[in-house]
C-alpha cells in the first residue's frame, strides 16, 4: 500500500478548523444567491484568484468579508454540514470546531442563529455520517477584553453544548495577556481553552499562552521552534500543537513545505497534530495536509500513525472515548502494516 493510500485511510480527528474558513467559493456562491447579497467577484475562478496571501491579514481580511453570506440558521447547518462530509470523506471520526461568534453577531445576527445552525449539522454529521464533533467559540483577538466577555455572555444558553473557548485572528500586537482575564472566567466555567499562538506571533507569545492563558492545547506554536528553553517545555508538557501545512505555506509562515518544522518537532518528541485549520482558502482538507507534507520532508508511515494518535489523544474527547478511537487506528495500523 502506497502511503498516500495509507493516509486515505487512516482514522484521525482535526483539532483545528475555523468553520467559516471552509466556506468553498461555489458555497459563497449560493449563499450569496440564496440570500441576495452582493459579493465583489463575477467567478468560482476570480475568488480562488484572490486566494493569494502574503501574511496572516492578508487571508483575514478575505475571510471575514467572505463570511457576509453567511445570514440564516440554515446557512450555518449547510456549511458545517458539508464540512463534515468532506471530512468523513478523507476518514476524519472525530473533529473539533471553531467558529468567530462575533464575526456574525458584529453584522447583527443573533447569537443563537450561529449556534444553532453549527450545532444542527454537527447533530446530523454523528447520525449521517458516524463523525462526532466538538464546538469550540473563538474570541477575535484584534477586539477587546469587554468584546470577548459579550461574547462569552452571550454564549450562556448554549455553554452546555459549548467545549471550549480559543483565541484568533491578527496575532501580532495581540498578545495573550490581553485575555487573562476572559480565560481565566471560561476556565472556571468548565470551558477547555485553546489559543492561536506563534503562527506569526514570537516566542514570548507561546510563554503568555501558556503561563497567562493556562492553555490545554496550542493552535501552530510554530515559533515556538525558535527558543530551545521552550522547546524542552513543550515535549516535557505534552502540549498538543494543532500544526497546519498548508495553511503555513498560504500564509508564508514557511517559504517552502520542504521547510516545515513539523519533522524537527517530532525529532524534538512534541505531541503534533495535523490540521486543515481554513481548507476552502488553504487549498487542502486533513488528507491533504497529511499527504503534502510527507512527501515534501518525507514523513515514515509510523511517523504518520504517530500524528493520527496524537490527534485523538490531543482532543477533547472524554477517556473512554479515546481509548476506543486509538484502538481504531492500531487495528487499522496492524492490518495495514
Ligand atoms: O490561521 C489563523 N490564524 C489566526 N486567525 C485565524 N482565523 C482563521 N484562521 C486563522
Ligand atoms: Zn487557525
Amino acid at each position: 500500500m502506497s502511503l498516500d493510500a495509507y493516509i486515505a485511510g487512516l482514522p484521525k480527528a482535526e483539532l483545528h478548523l475555523h468553520i467559516e474558513g471552509s466556506l468553498e467559493p461555489e458555497q459563497m456562491f449560493d449563499f450569496a444567491r440564496r440570500n441576495r447579497v452582493s459579493i465583489p467577484f463575477d467567478s468560482v475562478e476570480a475568488v480562488r484568484a484572490a486566494y493569494d496571501f502574503s501574511n496572516l491579514q492578508d487571508f483575514l481580511d478575505i475571510y471575514y468579508a467572505g463570511a457576509n453570506v453567511l445570514l440564516t440558521e440554515e446557512d450555518f447547518h449547510d456549511l458545517a454540514f458539508a464540512y463534515f462530509r468532506r471530512a468523513a470523506a478523507d476518514n476524519v471520526r472525530h473533529a473539533e470546531i471553531f467558529f468567530d461568534p462575533q464575526t456574525h453577531t458584529d453584522r447583527g445576527l443573533p447569537f443563537g442563529v450561529v449556534a444553532e445552525g453549527l450545532l444542527a449539522g454537527m447533530k446530523r454529521a454523528e447520525r449521517e455520517l458516524g463523525v462526532s464533533s466538538k464546538l469550540i467559540l473563538c474570541f477575535l483577538r484584534h477586539l477587546d477584553e469587554h468584546a470577548a466577555f459579550d461574547a462569552l455572555h452571550q454564549a450562556g444558553p448554549w455553554l452546555d453544548r459549548i467545549a471550549g473557548v480559543g483565541l484568533d485572528s491578527s496575532e501580532v500586537g495581540h498578545p495573550p495577556s490581553k485575555f487573562e482575564r476572559v480565560f481565566a472566567r471560561a476556565r472556571e466555567m468548565g470551558l477547555k481553552l485553546c489559543a492561536h499562538a506563534g503562527e506569526e506571533g514570537p516566542p514570548e507569545y507561546v510563554r503568555e499562552a501558556l503561563d497567562l492563558l493556562r492553555i490545554d492545547r496550542m493552535d501552530h506554536g510554530n515559533r515556538s521552534m525558535e527558543d530551545e528553553a521552550l522547546i524542552e517545555r513543550l515535549a516535557a508538557s505534552q502540549m498538543t500543537l494543532t500544526v497546519c501545512p498548508l495553511s503555513n505555506l498560504k500564509l508564508c509562515v514557511v517559504k517552502d513545505l520542504r521547510d516545515h518544522p513539523v519533522p524537527e518537532m517530532l525529532r524534538r518528541g512534541l505531541h503534533v497534530t495535523l490540521n486543515s485549520d481554513d481548507p476552502a482558502y488553504f487549498g487542502g482538507y486533513v488528507n491533504d495536509n497529511y499527504r503534502r507534507l510527507a512527501e515534501a520532508v518525507g514523513l515514515t508511515r509510523e511517523q504518520v500513525t504517530q500524528l493520527a494518535r496524537n490527534s485523538f489523544e490531543g482532543s477533547f474527547l472524554d477517556e473512554r472515548e479515546k481509548a476506543a478511537r486509538l484502538a481504531e487506528v492500531e487495528v487499522y495500523a496492524a492490518k495495514s502494516g
